[in-house]
């Protein structure tokens, strides 16, 4: 037997360490076991803590109920208003409860103000909780415990005290009974021994007991938040969740009374006798002074005795109980359905009966309690009328008899009540295990596993499993086998197995954090770096743009200077006559070449640095390169090649024309450096300039097209533009400096410099075709 059994066996408390609370109250005991387990040579370990005591002897009431005193208020002190049911009701041919064994020959008394008198002392004791209430009032006969001046509370038949186990150091609960014993004070001891050696969480332990001036008492565990009645109101109504928590806890202590061999009937089941540690929300059953470890017999005795006809509390009372014809533990099930009942609905059972009698005919004829009309949930419906049905062995006993035909008997059987056990498995109330990986090498191959029942106080299996050779579904079927496991958790003990598997694989979630940090780091420094990449770029790109502008301004330069030297070369031309030979044609050709080979090769020069330096598709190089290498180039080609040839062949005959023509070109020319007034539209003046530029009229529009946009109406427009405004006009390069050198053009006019190329293409677009001067 393992130590906490032996703890059990000898009525003893937990030890300090294990912290009272009913959880670690059993840890030790589940570890005995599993050592078992292991000692066996069984990977899994078993842990059990609720195990089955052997063959207790049949259990029996030592105490004595007198019949109820109508009188009697209900004075606990914690509760007034809600008078236990039994108080409230007063029945006039049924006692409330009953006993067989004992007479009923004393009653409480009380004064005027509804203290309790003791009767042996007649000495009034102040039930307020006064500053002498830790005083010490009287001792046990083994001065174990030693009852303080509090009271915890007082009901139809005891007055409740709080005490204090002088050895442990506990409060326990100090129960009194007015009673005279009738039973011999050997079945008094055996029956307090019995009732010693129940011990589970769900009950209220019970620590001792004796008889002395004629009041019976027994030392209990002290219960801090009152009956469950008493909480219910004051919850109001409490919610499904609490509801299934404290039936799975009252189904656990039943289920545990009732796995005695004989089984242990309570027979007073009612929300008044489950008691309540509101801090913990435990619930145990208490009140044992009913039970009764051999309910058939003892009924059988009581019919043919027929002292007592009824045992218990009418609304809580099976039809069997009433019909004398012997019950077993089923009669607790029946009386849990109706605490279900009121905890589900806040009402008291029959609650519209005005006596026991309405209610034994209510009972009797199968007619359930009104409330149980407002039960809206099919499910807890479902158990209360499995509860509040028929009972099993009865049905099968009398239809036996009645020779009932085998279908009928199939169907009652499927709706017998349902045992404790059954109910706590009952989908309603079971709640599936937890499987939980205890530890793991890390290779992630040799695993502990458990699986705990939530609860802690039925089972729960460690065992290990190796990813590389177990499989989920074997492990577990093998568990089954061996009856460690319930047949029923077989699937979702599996796939609980095999999810824990998938997430060893997985990385932890702190690895999945360090990923997540790193990519985004990653991401982040990525898209710095590309940045900074670009950002080069444009520096780069810019640098090149400014070197190009300055090719661009120097080659304008050159430009203008071919452009001088050319006119010198035409004045000379016309100054020396018509009838040029020899070298000087060579010589102006020669000068016209040098400029245009000087401005072709920067051009060209330009052409392939900016080409180099331009990344592929770049809209800013290209245009650059064209206007540097293509337009300045074809611009001078056009003028030197056509003009000097035409000088070369002017004739004598047309010397006095060619003055006329150079009269007439001054004219054009003036005309053309006639300055665009500031309300010349831009379309003119874009048009022009494209014409001068050698541009399409396609581009032109283009140009005009994005003025117009920029509101850039008129050529005043143009000249009040800044130089970011003419940034940011969306032109290229060359579209604007051609515009700009246009409009500049115009404004150096009157000091006769124009842009080669605007005065070529002024000219060549203006000059009428009989002027006879080197139109093209
Ligand atoms: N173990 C306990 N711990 C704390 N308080 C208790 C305990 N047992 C009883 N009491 C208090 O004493 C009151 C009376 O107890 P109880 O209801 O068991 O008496 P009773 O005479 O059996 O009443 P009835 O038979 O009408 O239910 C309870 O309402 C409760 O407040």
């Amino acid at each position: 037997m393992s130590e906490i059994s032996n703890q059990e066996q000898q009525g003893e408390y937990p030890s300090e360490d294990d912290n009272v609370g009913f959880n670690n109250y059993f840890a030790p005991l589940s570890k005995t076991y599993s050592e078992n387990q292991l000692l066996q040579q069984k990977r899994y370990r078993s842990m059990m803590s609720a195990q089955k005591q052997d063959h207790e002897p049949p259990l029996r009431v030592s105490i004595q109920e007198p019949n109820k005193n109508p009188g009697s208020p209900n004075s606990n002190p914690y509760t007034p208003s809600t008078a236990t049911p039994s108080s409230t009701h007063t029945y006039q041919n049924y006692p409330t409860r009953l006993s067989s064994s004992f007479s009923n020959t004393q009653q409480p008394t009380y004064d005027q103000y509804g203290r309790l008198i003791m009767s042996q002392t007649n000495e009034v004791i102040d039930h307020s909780r006064s500053h002498d209430a830790e005083k010490v009032v009287e001792v046990s006969p083994n001065e174990r415990f030693a009852r303080l001046n509090a009271l915890l509370g007082k009901g139809a038949y005891k007055v409740v005290y709080k005490a204090i186990d002088r050895e442990e150091g506990y409060e326990v609960a100090w129960n009194t009974i007015q009673a005279m014993p009738s039973l011999e004070n050997q079945d008094l001891e055996h029956e307090i021994e019995i009732l010693k050696s129940v011990r589970h969480p769900n009950i209220i332990a019970f620590h001792d007991a004796w008889y002395s001036n004629n009041e019976f008492v027994f030392v209990t565990e002290l219960m801090t938040s009152g009956t469950l009645r008493e909480y219910i109101r004051k919850l109001s109504l409490p919610n499904i969740k609490i509801v299934k928590r404290w039936s799975r806890q009252i189904l656990k202590g039943l289920a545990y009374l009732h796995g005695h061999e004989p089984a242990i009937i309570h027979r007073d089941i009612k929300c008044d006798n489950i008691f309540i540690n509101g801090a913990h929300g435990e619930v145990k059953i208490g009140d044992l002074g009913s039970a009764d470890a051999n309910a058939v017999e003892r009924s059988t005795f009581m019919s043919t005795a027929k002292r007592y006809t009824v045992i218990g509390t009418p609304e809580f009372m099976a039809p069997e109980m009433y019909e004398e014809q012997g019950y077993n533990e089923k009669v607790d099930i029946y009386a849990f359905g109706m605490c279900l009942l009121e905890m589900a609905t806040g009402e008291y059972p029959y609650g519209e009966c005005r006596n026991a009698a309405q209610i034994y005919k209510k009972v009797t004829a199968g007619i359930k309690p009104e409330c149980l009309k407002r039960i809206q949930k099919s499910e807890v419906l479902g158990v209360i009328d499995n509860c509040l049905g028929p009972e099993e062995e009865r049905f099968v006993t009398s239809m036996i008899s009645e020779i009932v035909d085998l279908v009928d008997y199939l169907t009652t059987l499927s709706t017998c009540r349902m045992s404790a056990q059954e109910i706590l498995e009952h989908s309603f109330l079971a709640v599936e295990p937890d499987v939980v990986l205890l530890a793991a090498d890390p290779t992630h191959v040799n695993l502990t596993l458990q699986v705990v029942f939530k609860g802690m106080d039925k089972l729960s299996v460690k065992f290990e499993f190796n990813a590389e050779t177990d499989t989920a579904e074997e492990v577990v079927r093998e568990m089954i086998d061996e009856q460690v496991l319930p047949d029923r958790y077989q699937h979702h003990i599996t796939k609980e197995i095999n999810r824990i598997l998938r997430d060893l694989d997985k990385p932890s979630e702190s690895e999945q954090a360090d990923q997540v940090r790193r990519s985004v780091w990653r991401r982040e420094s990525d898209i710095r770096s590309e940045l900074e990449d670009a950002r080069h770029d444009l520096e780069i790109a810019s640098d090149h743009l400014h070197e190009i502008e300055k090719r661009c301004e120097t080659l304008e330069i050159q430009a203008l200077q071919s452009e001088s030297k050319y006119r010198e070369a035409m004045k000379q031309l016309r100054e020396h006559g018509i009838a040029l030979q020899g070298p000087q044609p060579n010589h102006i050709g020669r000068a016209g070449s040098v400029a245009s080979s000087a401005v072709q090769s920067d051009a060209e020069e330009l052409h392939s640095q900016a080409s180099a330096h331009s990344p592929p598709g770049s809209p800013l190089h290209q245009p650059i390169a064209q206007i540097a290498s293509g337009h300045l180039t074809a611009e001078l080609s056009q003028v030197t090649p056509e003009l000097i040839p035409k000088a070369q062949t002017i004739s004598p005959s047309e010397q006095d024309s060619e003055k006329d023509s150079g009269a007439l070109r001054e004219a054009l020319v003036s005309r053309i450096l006639e300055e665009y007034s500031d309300d010349t539209t831009i379309d003119v003046f874009v048009r022009d300039c494209a014409v001068a530029t050698h541009r399409n009229m396609d581009k032109a529009l283009e140009w005009i097209k994005k003025l117009q946009n920029q509101d850039i109406m008129t050529v005043g427009d143009l000249r009040d533009l800044h130089d970011e405004d003419w940034a940011g006009i969306g032109l290229t390069v060359f579209a604007l400096r051609a515009l700009k050198n246009m409009l500049k053009g115009k404004k150096l006019a009157g000091q006769s410099v124009l842009p080669l190329n605007q005065a070529v293409a002024s000219h060549n677009s203006s000059a009428p075709s009989s002027a006879g001067v080197g139109s093209p």
